[in-house]
């Protein structure tokens, strides 16, 4: 199933409550949380406290991405405060069955994300207990940066792997420079979570944006 995730990265801040309703009513299927800690990646965006009010304001779906070096401590906390599912990565300080563990643990879905120079094997031992695998197709940190074409293999090649194993509800997600130019390139290759920032966010009526994307996207098949 094909999902369009907006990220709040781009969003305005001030009016965060709003901004995140306003893509449910645009139609968005999920909203992507960045959190970024100042250390895994060189930027510092959000922490549990907008986690938790956001869980207050809104029944929309909450995908908590954590570029963040020890997701073992704070996932479970980010579960605690409101996440639907927490996705942390593969390349952080804290080994990948623990924090599988303590995020289930809580009863939430978790995820696993690659960032662009990771293998795509490198995931094959956790898919089965995987709901989600995040490919970054720009380097975490920053929204606004240019989609990179040259990880549609590793979509390919970790669908391939899911449908080998019998994993065919997996979602797999795309994460940076998503737009009506790239999102039929990403979709063609695997992924069926779209997350965009800047092409959702940066434009003037939301409902359009969604729709276009979802188009752009099927105008792959
Ligand atoms: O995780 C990240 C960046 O590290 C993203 O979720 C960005 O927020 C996506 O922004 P765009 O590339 O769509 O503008
Ligand atoms: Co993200």
């Amino acid at each position: 199933m094909l999902k369009i995730a907006p990220s709040i990265l781009s969003c305005d801040f001030a009016n965060l409550g709003k901004e995140v309703n306003d893509m449910k009513l645009a139609g968005a299927d999920l909203i992507h949380v960045d959190v970024m800690d100042g250390h895994f990646v060189p930027n510092i965006s959000l922490g549990l406290p907008v986690v938790a009010s956001l869980r207050k304001s809104t029944d929309m779906f909450l995908d908590v991405h954590l570029m963040i070096s020890d997701p073992l401590t704070y996932g479970p906390q980010f579960a605690d405060a409101g996440a639907d599912m927490v996705v942390f990565h593969i390349e952080s300080d804290s080994p990948p069955q623990a924090v599988i563990d303590a995020i289930k643990s809580k009863g939430k879905k978790v995820g696993i994300s690659l960032k662009p120079k990771t293998a795509a094997q490198e995931v094959f031992p956790y898919l089965d207990q995987l709901d989600m695998v995040l490919v970054m197709t720009v380097e975490p940190g920053f929204g606004g940066q240019k989609f990179m074409a040259d990880m549609c293999p590793k979509l390919e090649i970790i669908r391939r792997e899911c449908e080998r194993l019998g994993l065919l509800t997996m979602d797999i997600q795309v994460d940076g420079g998503i737009d009506n130019n790239t999102i039929a390139a990403a979709y063609s290759a695997g992924a069926n979570v779209f997350v965009a920032g800047s092409a959702l966010y940066g434009k003037p009526d939301y409902k359009k944006a969604v729709d276009e994307l979802r188009e752009h996207a099927r105008s792959a098949i």
